[in-house]
């Protein structure tokens, strides 16, 4: 397939990254559709952290394409301008500013307009405020604004952080391990949150808790060793042979 004429969101083709003669990528060819999500599976090493570096480019692949929404090829594109096209990615530990009220984290995240005027202006105006109340509404923290963010749940934080990166309206959020160290009320609202939020953005979650996974209901890939390993509905990746060997059956 032609990278450059393809309708999905993010795509990658034949990606290999090697560390210290370790492949940690292997020829991965990975394709998300607009407003999928999908769920990344596969035993530590796997390369899932290096598959979400590959993409916010943090790590640089020796070989393969990394396309995204059409034109954009992320290998000539550094960390800033990537976040800039509209990927955020949300790393497993929180982190909001815990000094701060939880509607001053969103007011911070949001994107300004930049002309000199406007940012005077902005603070002021009404629809900044109704972008905060959606945000707060979306992430379940509406009774919370004027909190700490600081004496937050854990989960309330990770939701807080959810919330600050959509401020920035991405196209792609990369969500590393969200349901670690919540309860199961967290954990499953988490799951609801991120539904939401997949029927107008794309999402990728690295998650090893297969009840949460189970929750998504989502497309799943399992990598192994670089490469894609088995992809399709949970039901039937979590009943291959291969995966259960190397992964689910340990
Ligand atoms: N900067 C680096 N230098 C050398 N080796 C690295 C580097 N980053 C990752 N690796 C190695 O590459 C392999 C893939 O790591 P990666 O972190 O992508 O796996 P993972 O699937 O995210 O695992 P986990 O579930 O444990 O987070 C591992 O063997 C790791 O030790």
């Amino acid at each position: 397939m032609d990278a450059s004429v393809t309708p999905a969101l993010l795509y990658l083709d034949d990606v290999s990254v090697t560390f210290d003669g370790f492949r940690a990528l292997n020829s991965l060819s990975l394709v998300i559709e607009h407003a999928e999500m999908r769920a990344i599976i596969g035993p530590n090493g796997a390369g899932k952290t290096t598959m979400m570096d590959v993409i916010t480019g943090k790590t640089r692949p020796d070989t393969g394409e990394v396309m995204f929404d059409g034109h954009h090829d992320l290998t000539r594109i550094d960390e800033a301008g990537i976040a800039e096209l509209g990927i955020g990615r949300k790393f497993q530990t929180p982190t909001v500013f815990d000094m701060l009220t939880v509607e001053d984290n969103i007011l911070l995240a949001l994107k300004s307009d930049r002309r000199p005027l406007a940012s005077l202006l902005e603070k002021l105006t009404s629809a900044r405020k109704e972008r905060v109340d959606e945000l707060l509404e979306r992430v379940r923290l509406k009774d919370h604004r004027h909190r700490k963010a600081g004496n937050l749940s854990h989960g309330q934080k990770q939701w807080l952080e959810i919330g600050m990166l959509l401020a920035q309206e991405p196209k792609l959020l990369l969500v590393d391990e969200p349901a670690a160290g919540m309860t199961d009320q967290e954990t499953a609202d988490t799951a609801d949150l991120l539904r939401e939020i997949a029927q107008t953005r794309s999402v990728v979650v690295v998650e090893h808790d297969m009840v949460f996974v189970r929750d998504l209901g989502v497309k799943v890939t399992c990598l192994h060793e670089g490469s894609v390993l088995a992809e399709g509905p949970l039901d039937a990746v979590s009943s291959n042979e291969r995966v259960i060997e190397v992964y689910l059956g340990r």
